[in-house]
Formats: structure tokens, C-alpha cells, sequence
């Protein structure tokens, strides 16, 4: 097997509210290991964490304890729990991808181009991204009607696969999913798995949560179960067994 590309250890996150001087616990003791090709699903109860793992990846969310190891492309090894911001700058344009389940975009901009800008700000000429953009609107049954748009008015569903399409248009080694496709109708969601399977055999590596168990059985390889800290209810067996990685 490949070298991993993410490999979490004891990996902790709690927020502190300084006016109230009261301690927010969330991720606990996470370990993971995940390699290129590979999508691990996060699971676990309601609060226990996480969203909050994901965003540590992606270092909205510092790290309060833990490692965080990212082997760069260059074979570097990159502690994400400590990486300065620049770093993560960096990172986030060339190696790191995410999707959640909201789109937020610039009104008055069609949703060819929302789609298309990734590729656009990586340096690709806007025709070749706009190509792109529409091969994956087509794949995703996004309307063709409707590519001229601003996604402002659109449906949940429509606002969700522009968000999906703009999301997987830039290739990148470690990609981030929070219930990209919670609002999808089956069809649409045969089309994700279709595409997500596609970036899996090209070697994108995953990290995903999805509250629909039909797409953790269709597409990952493992799972990550995220326990509530043992402070809380439902966390005391977490104590001695916290968050381990089932293959
Ligand atoms: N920015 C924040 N400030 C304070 N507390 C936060 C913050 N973000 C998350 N939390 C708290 O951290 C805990 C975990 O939240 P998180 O969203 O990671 O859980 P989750 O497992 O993804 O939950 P769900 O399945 O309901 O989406 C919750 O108690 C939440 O209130």
C-alpha cells in the first residue's frame, strides 16, 4: 500500500469561551490513518465532533492537542495541527480541497463560472475551465438552462450540485466532503458517487461525513468513529476506547 497521505494522533479540539470562562469539548483523542485513493467516513453521534475534525484538517479550527500529519506531494511531512497560516495558504491552493453541504458564491455570476473558478484561479484559461465546469454540470444533471444563472434562486439540490461541481474541479490529494450531499435527490447521488469513485481511483485521498449510510457502504474504506469526549453524555466509554479507525 501506498505511504499515507494523513495521519491524525490523539488529535484533540476544544473551544473556550472566554466570557462565560467555560470549555466547549469537541473532537477526542482522534487517530486515523488515510491513504491516496482511500475515503474514510467520520461517524458518530450528534455534537461529538466531527465537523470540527474536518475543519481542524483545513485549520479553520486550531488543533487544542495532537498531531495532524500531512505528507506534501514533495514527500515533506507537515504537522497541520502547527503549520503556520501561510503554510495552510498555501496548502489550501494546491493540495487540500473541501466541500460542505452550502454554497457561497458571488451573486450576478452565472453558475457556469461559479463552477469554473477554482481551475480559473489555479491559472487555467477561462475556456478550458468553463469546458470543465460543463462537463461536470452535465454529469451532475444540473439543467443546461440553467448554467447562465446566478445559483442565488436555485433549489436546494441545483445550489448543491454547483457546490459539488465547484468543489471537485480542481484536482487535489486530500479532499474534505461535510454532507456534500445531504439535500440530493437519488439520481443526483448516484451521479456523486459516480464522480467521487472516479477521484478515487485517480488517487484522491477523502475524508468524509455523511449521514446517509447508503453512501458510506458505496464509497469508503474504513470508518472513523468520533466519540463524545467522556465528560459528556454518552463519552465515558470513549475513556479507555476512544475514536479508533475500523479498515
Ligand atoms: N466555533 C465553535 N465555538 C464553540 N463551540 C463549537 C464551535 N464549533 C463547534 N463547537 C462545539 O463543538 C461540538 C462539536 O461540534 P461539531 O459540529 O464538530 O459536531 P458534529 O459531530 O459534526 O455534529 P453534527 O453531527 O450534529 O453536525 C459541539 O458541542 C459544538 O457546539
Amino acid at each position: 500500500m501506498t505511504p499515507w497521505i494523513l495521519k491524525a494522533d490523539k488529535l484533540d479540539k476544544h473551544f473556550f469561551l472566554h466570557e462565560q470562562a467555560r470549555r466547549i469539548p469537541s473532537t477526542f483523542q482522534v487517530d486515523l490513518e488515510l491513504h491516496p485513493g482511500q475515503l474514510l467516513a467520520i461517524t458518530g453521534p450528534s455534537g461529538a465532533g466531527k465537523s470540527s475534525l474536518l475543519k481542524c484538517v483545513w485549520r479553520t479550527y486550531l488543533p487544542t492537542g495532537g498531531h495532524l500529519w500531512l505528507r506534501e506531494a514533495d514527500g515533506a511531512l507537515t504537522d497541520l495541527a502547527t503549520a503556520s497560516e501561510q503554510h495552510m495558504l498555501a496548502l489550501r491552493r494546491t493540495e487540500l480541497g473541501s466541500v460542505t453541504q452550502f454554497l457561497h458564491c458571488l451573486p450576478r455570476k452565472s453558475a457556469l463560472d461559479v463552477v469554473a473558478q477554482p481551475l480559473v484561479d489555479a491559472g487555467v484559461p477561462l475556456a478550458q475551465a468553463r469546458e470543465r465546469a460543463a462537463e461536470l454540470l452535465r454529469r451532475l444533471n444540473v439543467p443546461s438552462h440553467l448554467w447562465a444563472v446566478a445559483p442565488a434562486t436555485f433549489s436546494g439540490g441545483e445550489q448543491q450540485r454547483i457546490n459539488l461541481a465547484r468543489g471537485l474541479i480542481r484536482p487535489v490529494r486530500l479532499l474534505l466532503l461535510d454532507e456534500p450531499t445531504a439535500s440530493l435527490d437519488q439520481v443526483s447521488r448516484d451521479c456523486a458517487i459516480a464522480l467521487l469513485r472516479e477521484l478515487k481511483a485517480a488517487g484522491t485521498a477523502m475524508l468524509a461525513i455523511f449521514h446517509d449510510p447508503a453512501l458510506v457502504s458505496a464509497l469508503a474504506d474504513g470508518e472513523v468513529r468520533v466519540l463524545p469526549h467522556p465528560s459528556l453524555p454518552g463519552g465515558s466509554a470513549s475513556a479507555d476506547q476512544p475514536h479508533r479507525q475500523a479498515a
